[in-house]
C-alpha cells in the first residue's frame, strides 16, 4: 500500500502529491488547479511569486462549487523575498486572490531579503541590473513573523523552503516554532540527502520541488528512470514522482495537461533494487561533480546547497 499523506510536526496531516503552479500560465492555471482537485489531488502549491494566485483561486472556486471540500484540500502559499519584513501583509494579499480564509502551509520562500522598498514589486534590481538584495538582512529574524502568522490563525502550519542544512542550523536554535516543512529541488540528479537526513532528524518533513527536472521533465530519460520504468511498466514520471514519497517526502508535480495530471496520480512502491539503481546514479553524479540544479535563480547568493553557491 503506497502511503497517501505524512504526518507534520503540529500533528496535522499533509498528502504525499500535490500539484504545482509554478509556470502555470493564466487561462490554464484554473482549469489545471479544478481538474487536479476533482480527480484526486489533495495538494495545491502556490506562491505570491508566481503571479497567478487569482486564477488559482478561481481554480479553487470551481472544485468548492463542484463539491470539493475546503477542509480536503491542503492549500500551501509562500511568503517571497520582497515581503519577509511584511509577511502579515504577503499573507493576506494571498489569501485575498486565492479567496480563502486561510492556508495549511505558508513558507518562507528563499531565506533572504529583495529590497522591500525597490524598483519592483518582486524583482527589484541595481542600477547595473543586479538582484536588489539586502545584506544585513538576518532570516532567523525573519521566521518571528512567520511566527506571527501562525499564531493569527491565517495558516496552520509554517516552514520554509530552498533551506540548507546551514540555515536551517541557523535557524532551529532561536525557533520557537519549529518549521513543519523545508521546500526544496530534490531529484535523483539533485537527491539531497545531507539535507533530507537533517530534516527527518529534526522532524521537518521535505517536500520535493522540480521532480521531474523542472521545464520541459528533462529528467523522465534518465537512464535509470526508463529502467524502471520498463521493468515495472509504469511511466518514467511515475518513477521520479514515486521516489520521494518512497523516501518519506511529499512531492510536487506542475502540470496543465490534463492526461498528465492525471498520470502523475500514479504513485507506486519502488523496491530495493529500484531504490538502488536511482541512488547509485545520484552517487555517481555526485562522485563526478555533476548534481543538477535546475532552479537557480540569479540572487548571488550562496544558500550552502552542493551544487552550486
Ligand atoms: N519553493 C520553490 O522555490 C520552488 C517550488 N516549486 C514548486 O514545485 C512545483 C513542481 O516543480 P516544477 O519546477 O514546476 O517542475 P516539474 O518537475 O514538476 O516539471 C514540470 C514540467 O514537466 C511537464 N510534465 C508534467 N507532468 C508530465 C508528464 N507526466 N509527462 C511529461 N511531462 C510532464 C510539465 O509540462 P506541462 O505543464 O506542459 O504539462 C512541465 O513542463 C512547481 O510548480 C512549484 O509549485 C518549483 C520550483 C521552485
Ligand atoms: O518557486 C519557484 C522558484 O523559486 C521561483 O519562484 C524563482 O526561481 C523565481 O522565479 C526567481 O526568479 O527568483
Amino acid at each position: 500500500m503506497v502511503t497517501t499523506s505524512f504526518k507534520l510536526n503540529n500533528g496535522l496531516q499533509m498528502p504525499a502529491l500535490g500539484l504545482g503552479t509554478w509556470q502555470s500560465q493564466a487561462g490554464e492555471v484554473k482549469t489545471a488547479v479544478s481538474y487536479a482537485l476533482q480527480n484526486g489531488y489533495k495538494l495545491v502549491d502556490g506562491a505570491y511569486c508566481y503571479g497567478n494566485e487569482d486564477e488559482v483561486g478561481e481554480g479553487l472556486k470551481e472544485a468548492f462549487a463542484a463539491g470539493v471540500k475546503r477542509e480536503d484540500v491542503f492549500v500551501v502559499t509562500k511568503v517571497w523575498a520582497t515581503y519577509n519584513t511584511r509577511v502579515a501583509e504577503a499573507l493576506d494579499k494571498s489569501l485575498k486572490s486565492l479567496g480563502l480564509e486561510y492556508v495549511d502551509l505558508l513558507l518562507v520562500h528563499w531565506p533572504l531579503l529583495l529590497n522591500p522598498n525597490g524598483n519592483h514589486d518582486k524583482f527589484p534590481t541595481l542600477p547595473g541590473g543586479k538582484r536588489d538584495v539586502i545584506h544585513d538582512y538576518n532570516h532567523v529574524d525573519g521566521w518571528k513573523q512567520m511566527e506571527a502568522a501562525l499564531a493569527s490563525g491565517k495558516t496552520k502550519s509554517i516552514g520554509v523552503s530552498n533551506y540548507s542544512k546551514r540555515y536551517l542550523e541557523q535557524l532551529l536554535p532561536s525557533a520557537t516554532v519549529v518549521p513543519a516543512v523545508n521546500q526544496i529541488e530534490n531529484h535523483p540528479s539533485l537527491p539531497q540527502q545531507e539535507i533530507v537526513d537533517f530534516c527527518k532528524e529534526k522532524g521537518i518533513h521535505v517536500m520535493a520541488y522540480s521532480p521531474l527536472g523542472s521545464t520541459g521533465s528533462p529528467l523522465m530519460t534518465a537512464e535509470p528512470v526508463v529502467k524502471i520504468s520498463e521493468k515495472k511498466g509504469v511511466s518514467a514520471g511515475t518513477v521520479l514522482l514515486s521516489y520521494h514519497v518512497n523516501r518519506g517526502s511529499t512531492v510536487l508535480a506542475k502540470s496543465v495537461t490534463p492526461s498528465r495530471i492525471k498520470s502523475n496520480l500514479d504513485i507506486v512502491t519502488l523496491d530495493d533494487e529500484d531504490m538502488k539503481l536511482l541512488n547509485d546514479y545520484s552517487d555517481d553524479l555526485t562522485k563526478k561533480g555533476e548534481l543538477k540544479r535546475y532552479v537557480y535563480p540569479p540572487f548571488g547568493v550562496d544558500f550552502g546547497f552542493p551544487d552550486k553557491s
